[in-house]
């Protein structure tokens, strides 16, 4: 391709993503969009093609980001190149937002018409406009009978304060005015601005492991261009690499000769160690390399910590490797070894949440085959000691001694839960209850209120979502904000299984909860540690005082006592099934416990909210 070819082709690339609350058809709208370029064809289009990992399809949810190369020919006569990168919408993954957004010049809004302008709407479409993105309205779900449009618009102009004169009215559904939607990323979104000749500047957005290829990188080429045989230099590490393979999602890998400027694709450059790239770093020409690295991305930090234990101890290895190649395409997610004398060897990882935790247990399990125990999750606690000195603890196991604790601080954020007026009663009970304390009310319109209200994170991060949605009938929706520390009332409370501490079960609880959550979790404990030969008393403790007990009875027979001088099959079997059933426990000390316990405090807070 010559230069002109090249510049021609600049003109016509727009890249863009879509900006959504969760739910309000963003993977629907993106499926359409590549029905319509005729990126797949309609016989081979799967549900939702963006949403590639199979866990994804599952949970409805997007939770990686992926960029698509499409065509499209305008009413104009001309072709134009789109590259579409998806988002995800929930509230764990508003950091991958913003790396997804640097990669684009323009975004397009969507709002479900029945449900309006929600939480992650506003917090997704403010990173848009940090990134002075061209933003393009579009209300979803104009085809569903409790559409109101013309509100949402009112909505948009007043919460957001855009412009939704011109919003395009669609149904992602029925694929109503998605042929304007085409026609407005065109006229609306502008051609990326980079220079071709200088030298190459790439930002990597995302990064995935492939046992073939070796490290492969989303990039977005800001400046220049790249090829097969480049050598290219990192410039976090100034590491090198040559260039293997360069190409386009579209929405298969296609291989590619070059990637210019304006152009979002894959490179690959026989890059072994994971360790060497990091998403947000420059890609640069090793022997022209550019003046400047990009700014990159913000730091993210864990919100949520838990213990992750292979059920198999000799998988500590397999479990390590597995969580470094998660981590490339999920900075968020941190770990450390750890050990337990409960659960051996494993990491103590870092989360954004509890859906950031649960996608990577299960693509733990899923993708790399593994058996793990989880504990259950705690989030970081400055502790001031007595001597003054401050330390940050994310394990409760690892809390000092209450003598030598002058006073534990707990992170606390600023929540704003948008809901329908009827519903303030229950959303501000809930709060309450989790120790919140209410800073403000604002009435976004004639239906709508934004409550304020701060609230310590730990309470947060279990089921209050959940809670929210239930007692709203699923109107609530929630953003929040880590604001700082504060000091609270809180105590460690152990578990004690046949009089001996276990530290994976340890939780760090504020005083007045103590007792209730002690009973709860001691009650919760009994049910799902099975009967075994002999009796296991369960306590729960704050220090040496003993606030609940309960105990898991002996089983009454011993299961091959009747297989006495029967047949040896049969007692086989019984074996067996003891075994299949063990899979998931773990020996603590004497007492086998199932992977279910270690969460009992989660149990526990469901049981909580249902009044028991
Ligand atoms: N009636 C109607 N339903 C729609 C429309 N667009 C999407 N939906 C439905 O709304 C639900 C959510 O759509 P998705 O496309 O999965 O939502 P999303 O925003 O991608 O969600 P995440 O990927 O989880 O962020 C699905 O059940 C869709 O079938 C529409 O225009 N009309």
């Amino acid at each position: 391709m010559d230069k002109a070819a090249m510049l021609d082709r600049q003109q016509h690339i727009r890249n863009f993503s879509i900006v959504a609350h969760i739910d309000h058809g963003k993977s629907t709208l993106a499926d359409r969009i590549l029905e319509a370029t005729d990126t797949i064809a309609k016989r081979d289009m799967q549900a939702q093609v963006l949403d590639d990992m199979a866990l994804e399809r599952e949970r409805g949810i997007t939770i990686k980001l992926n960029a698509v190369e499409l065509h499209y020919q305008a009413k104009n006569g001309e072709t134009y190149i789109f590259h579409l990168i998806d988002t995800p919408g929930h509230v764990d993954f508003s950091y991958e937002v913003s790396r997804s957004l640097a990669a684009c010049e323009g975004a397009l809004l969507l709002v479900d018409a029945a449900q309006g302008v929600e939480a992650q709407t506003l917090a997704n479409v403010y990173l848009a406009l940090d990134d002075d993105l061209e933003i393009v309205p579009i209300i979803n779900k104009v085809d569903l009978p409790s559409a109101q449009p013309d509100v949402v618009k009112e909505e948009i102009e007043e919460m957001i304060g855009l412009d939704a004169s011109n919003a395009i009215l669609a149904s992602a559904k029925t694929g109503l005015g998605v042929p304007e939607i085409l026609e407005r990323i065109v006229s609306d979104v502008p051609a990326p601005t980079g220079d071709l000749d200088a030298p190459l500047k790439a930002l990597i957005f995302d990064s995935v492991y492939d046992s073939y290829r070796g490290v492969v990188l989303a990039v977005r080429i800001v400046d220049g261009q790249v090829r097969v045989g480049d050598t290219i230099e990192l410039m976090s590490n100034g590491k090198r690499f040559e260039v293997t393979e360069v190409g386009v999602m579209s929405p298969k890998a296609v291989k590619r000769d070059f990637l210019m400027v304006g152009d979002v694709g894959y490179l690959t450059a026989s890059i072994k160690t994971i360790q060497d790239t990091h998403v947000g770093d420059t890609v640069t020409l090793a022997d022209r390399p550019t003046a400047t690295a990009l700014d990159g991305f913000r730091k993210i930090t864990p919100m949520v910590y838990s213990g992750l234990f292979p059920v198999d101890n000799a998988k500590f290895n397999d479990l390590r490797e597995a969580l470094e190649k998660l981590q490339l395409n999920d900075a968020a997610l941190e770990f450390v070894p750890e050990t337990s004398t409960a659960l051996g060897f494993g990491f103590r990882c870092g989360f954004l949440g509890l859906l950031h935790m649960d996608v990577v247990q299960e693509r733990l399990e899923r993708e790399f085959n593994l058996d793990l125990i989880m504990t259950a999750p705690s989030v970081d606690y400055q502790v001031v000691r007595t001597d003054g000195e401050v330390v940050t603890v994310d394990n409760p196991a690892e809390l000092p001694e209450p003598s030598e604790i002058k006073e534990i601080r707990e992170p606390y954020v600023k929540a704003s839960i948008m809901v329908p007026n009827d519903y303030v009663g229950p959303v501000m009970e809930i709060a309450q209850r989790k120790r919140g304390e209410f800073v403000t009310m604002e009435y976004l319109d004639k239906y709508r209120v934004n409550v304020i209200y701060n609230l310590p994170l730990a309470e947060i991060i279990y089921d209050f979502f959940d809670d929210l949605k239930s007692s709203t009938k699923g109107y609530a929706s929630l953003d929040y904000d880590i604001t700082g520390y504060r000091a609270s009332d809180l105590v460690k409370m152990d578990i004690l299984l046949n009089g001996d501490p276990v530290d994976a079960l340890s939780t760090i609880v504020h005083q007045d909860f103590a007792y209730d959550r002690g009973r709860a979790i001691v009650a919760q404990l009994k049910q799902t540690i099975p009967r075994q030969q002999f009796e296991i008393p369960i306590q729960a403790a704050i220090g040496t005082k003993i606030i609940a007990r309960s105990t898991v009875k002996a089983y009454r027979k011993n299961v091959l006592a009747k297989c006495y001088g029967g047949d040896i099959t049969r007692k086989r079997k019984l074996l067996e099934k003891q075994k299949a059933g063990k899979k998931r426990m773990k020996a603590v000390g004497s007492v086998e416990v199932p992977q279910e316990a270690f969460m009992s405090i989660l149990k526990m807070n469901d049981e909580d909210t249902k009044g028991k």
